[in-house]
């Protein structure tokens, strides 16, 4: 299942504790291929630690599957305040950006922070 809520996407995987945060900003197009991510130790991998990965501002689709096929890739919106978790056997699926969708930040963030456009992405890891 793919769409669940915080608590129940809680209690599956094992918990983390981070020790990297790293931040990107991406404006449209902001593509990020296909990709694994596997910079973490082996440990880390095999019990299937998940990493998180927070949005905030712009939309991004987000592509994940079992290839590096894009055609077969599933395609998921994340907006703003989408927590997005890929842990046990999702932990090494195929995922990346192939847009980021201009203008559809909430208004009030934009009011309330000045954010710039683009989407600002952090993704918590334990190495
Ligand atoms: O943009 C995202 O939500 C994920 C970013 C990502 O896959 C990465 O930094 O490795
Ligand atoms: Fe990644």
């Amino acid at each position: 299942m793919i769409a669940q809520t915080a608590n129940s996407t809680a209690n599956e995987f094992p918990q983390i504790n981070p020790d990297v945060c790293i931040v990107n900003y991406d404006t449209n197009p902001g593509k990020l291929g296909l990709h694994q991510d596997k910079d973490e130790s082996e440990s880390i991998l095999t019990k299937g630690l998940p990493f998180i990965s927070i949005s905030i501002g712009d939309t991004a689709e987000f592509l994940f599957g079992n290839t590096r096929d894009k055609d077969q890739a599933t395609k998921i919106n994340l907006k703003s305040g989408d927590v997005l978790i890929l842990g046990g056997e999702s932990r090494l699926l195929f995922h990346g950006v192939s847009h980021v969708k201009t203008n559809t930040a909430p208004s009030w963030l934009k009011e309330e922070t000045g954010i710039r456009p683009g989407r600002l992405n952090l993704t918590f890891r334990q190495y």
